[in-house]
């Protein structure tokens, strides 16, 4: 990856395209994704760790293009939920989930726990309480199909669950999600603040660490 490169993002997810493509034009690359190739073979995301989901949604859309490809699997992990929804994030509230929905599932799972014997919350200025902690997990993999090769790479960020949204940045659960450094959801983080401490911000600087090592 280099200045002037296209870099072909295997995925469907606006939100995602949107982090990338502001990442690599600092770096002055240009994203595409799969809305800009749209007849590619749907990719299963059947694997049991977010690593294996991101090599198989790069292998399989790599082999098709004969490109080189870079694919993101991501995902909460919540602690009161033994780090559900984890690899299901985006299927979490079943069929045709959307954010909306996926939020809405996280605040009722988090609803029936039983909050006798568990320490008590903490409670924002504004009243919002802090349900659990949790954590952002993603894993990058670039494939390149010419050796059958991958370059992998991890990244995460701390926070806790918030009782109710705030902000109208980001995507999926960053409206829930509380950043004790920043004093702000995920969701009120410009792109550059969420870049610099997000689970994908950070995966993606190891994974470009790697492939400057490597030259
Ligand atoms: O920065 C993030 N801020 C908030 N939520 C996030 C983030 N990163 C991942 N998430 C959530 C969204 C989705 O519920 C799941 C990813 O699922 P994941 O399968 O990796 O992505 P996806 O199906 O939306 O698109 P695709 O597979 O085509 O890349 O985790
Ligand atoms: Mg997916």
């Amino acid at each position: 990856m280099r200045p002037g490169d296209t870099v072909v993002v295997a995925t469907k997810n606006a939100g995602k395209v949107r982090e990338f493509a502001h990442a690599f034009a600092k770096l002055g690359m240009e994203v595409v994704s799969m809305f800009d190739y749209p007849n590619l073979p749907d990719v299963v995301e059947d694997g049991r760790t977010f690593a294996e989901n991101a090599r198989k949604k790069a292998k399989t859309v790599g082999d098709a293009l004969g490109l080189p490809v870079l694919a993101d699997d991501s995902g909460l992990e919540v602690a009161r939920l033994q780090g559900e929804p984890g690899v299901y994030s985006a299927r979490y509230s079943g069929e045709g989930a959307t954010d909306g929905t996926n939020n809405a599932k996280l605040l009722e799972e988090l609803g029936k726990l039983d909050a006798s014997g568990v320490e008590r919350f903490q409670t924002l200025e504004d009243g919002t309480e802090l349900l659990s902690e949790a954590r952002f997990v993603c894993a990058l993999a670039l494939y390149d199909p010419k050796d059958d090769a991958f370059v992998d790479s991890e990244g995460f960020v701390e926070g806790d669950i918030m009782s109710r949204p705030r902000g109208e940045g980001g995507f999926g659960y960053d409206p829930l999600f509380w950043l004790v450094s920043h004093h702000r959801s995920m969701a009120e983080l410009t792109k550059d603040e969420k870049q610099a401490i997000s689970h994908r911000g950070r995966a993606l600087a190891r994974l470009l660490e790697q492939l400057n090592n490597r030259e």
